[in-house]
Formats: structure tokens, C-alpha cells, sequence
């Protein structure tokens, strides 16, 4: 398969404070990684790399091959607050990506039935008060898919999410995998999120990251929260949680 991302020794700083240490991760097309790791430890800034907000490192990156600087491409990006406009309907928020591209290609049927997949059907006209926390982060994950990008950096998504309807959004998110065929990379420090969604988890240090191990995460699609049960995944589990508390 091939690669889409690959960051080679990556080493950055914020001026006395050391933040990543040699960082090498590889993603491949279509695949879904998972990014865990103590809190501060670097994972926000590797996708600030990633985005190009901030290009001050050492090391290499490169995205399809191409250096980062000189690749022209985007990567659809969700911080960690949803960043919806509180002005606007969901569906002006959702569509913004398209109406600031002028963006046609989309159409408006495509557009109602993907917000019918990402449950919002009905709230189009809600303002972003209106809804519960749980849609505004799919509202602000629609709003990244429409971007039109095939990476997408989801970073930690549903961490303001209550347990059961985190447990809803996973599964709709691996619903959402399944069917678009994106490239994910995801910031969570939920260890069962981490598992249940992944191809792959990176597991990273204390600051200054370092990557301590990568786990391919080797459960079939599509998956679902039977999953959680198993012994396989509790092995997963295990595994990560001693890494965490070496
Ligand atoms: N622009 C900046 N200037 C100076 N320091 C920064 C800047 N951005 C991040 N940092 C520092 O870099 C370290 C890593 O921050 P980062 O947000 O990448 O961590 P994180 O692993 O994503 O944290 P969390 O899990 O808590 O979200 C932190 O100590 C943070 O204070």
C-alpha cells in the first residue's frame, strides 16, 4: 500500500522547550492511525507540521512523496475545538469549505445525504447553540470531510464527549471510515477509541516525543463494538497501558 505520510527523524522546539525527538511515522493510503500519548507530550504540534501552520523543524516530512514545503496539496484538519461559526446554520457551517473553494462540484443531493450519514438530518437550519455537543462534532467532521481532502488529522474529536455517545460517535466515525475511503490520522488519549478505530496506534513518550511503539491493530472490517469484549482486544489493551506506565 502506499505511503502518504512519512515523517523521517522529525525534531522540533519551541525555543528552550524540546517538544519531538526524532519522530518517525509512516501512514499509508487508507489507512486509520492513532496518535496516543501523555498529555503536552507533542501530538497537537506534529499536526501543526502536518498542516504547514508551523514549518520550523528538522527532519524530514514528506506527504505523497514530496517534500512538505513543496507539496501544493491540503490536509483537511479538525483542531480540537469544533471551531463552529455560532452565526451561521449547520448547513452554512458544514458547506463553508465549498462556498469559500466556490466549490460546485458537490452537489446538493450528494450534500443532503451526507448530512443524513453524519445524522443531522432535520437541524439544517439549527444554529450551532442548538445542538447537542455530540452533533456539532459531527457537524465540524462534515465541515472537514467537505474540505475534499484525502488525509484527514482529527485531533481528539470526541474528548469533550460523554462515554455513550462517544461510544455512538466511534461507531458512526467507523461507518464514515469505511464507506469514504480517507486517510485518517487521530489524536485521542482514550486507549479503547484508540483500538476499536485503528490500523495502527503510535504510542509516544513523555515530552520530548519519542516514538516508543507502533502496534498494527489486526481486527477485520468493518468492525463494532463487540470488538471491546474480546481477548484480542484486551491484549491490545494490556499492551498499551504497560508501554504508558513504563
Ligand atoms: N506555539 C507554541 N509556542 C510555545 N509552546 C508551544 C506552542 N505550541 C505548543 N507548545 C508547547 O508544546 C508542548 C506540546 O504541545 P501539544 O499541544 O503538541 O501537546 P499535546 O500532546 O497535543 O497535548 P494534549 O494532549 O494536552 O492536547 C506543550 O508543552 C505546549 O505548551
Amino acid at each position: 500500500m502506499q505511503t502518504i505520510i512519512k515523517l523521517s527523524d522529525v525534531t522540533k522546539s519551541f525555543e528552550a522547550l524540546d517538544v519531538l525527538d526524532k519522530i518517525n511515522i509512516e501512514i499509508k493510503k487508507n489507512s486509520f492511525v492513532s496518535i496516543i500519548g501523555p498529555s503536552g507530550c507533542g501530538k497537537s504540534t506534529i499536526f501543526k507540521l502536518l498542516t504547514k501552520l508551523n514549518l520550523e523543524y528538522s527532519g524530514d516530512i514528506h506527504i505523497y512523496g514530496h517534500r512538505i514545503q513543496d507539496y501544493e496539496g491540503k490536509v483537511g484538519y479538525m483542531p480540537q475545538k469544533d471551531l463552529l461559526l455560532p452565526w451561521k446554520s449547520i448547513y452554512a457551517n458544514v458547506t463553508l469549505p465549498l462556498t469559500i473553494k466556490r466549490d460546485h462540484s458537490v452537489s446538493e443531493d450528494e450534500i443532503d445525504n451526507l448530512i443524513e450519514l453524519f445524522g443531522l438530518k432535520g437541524f439544517e437550519k439549527s444554529f450551532p447553540h442548538q445542538l447537542s455537543g455530540g452533533m456539532r462534532q459531527r457537524a465540524a467532521l462534515l465541515r472537514t470531510m467537505l474540505m475534499g481532502e484525502e488525509i484527514l488529522l482529527l485531533d481528539e474529536p470526541f474528548g469533550a464527549i460523554d462515554s455513550i455517545n462517544r461510544l455512538k460517535l466511534q461507531k458512526w466515525l467507523l461507518k464514515v471510515f469505511e464507506k469514504t475511503h480517507k486517510t485518517i490520522m487521530f489524536i485521542t488519549h482514550d486507549i479503547d477509541e484508540a483500538i476499536l478505530l485503528s490500523n495502527q496506534v503510535y504510542v509516544l513518550s513523555d515530552r520530548p516525543a519519542t516514538v516508543v511503539e507502533k502496534l498494527d491493530i489486526e481486527f477485520s472490517q468493518p468492525r463494532d463494538e463487540q470488538l471491546l469484549t474480546t481477548e484480542n482486544f484486551n491484549y491490545y489493551k494490556q499492551t498499551i497501558l504497560n508501554i504508558l506506565n513504563r
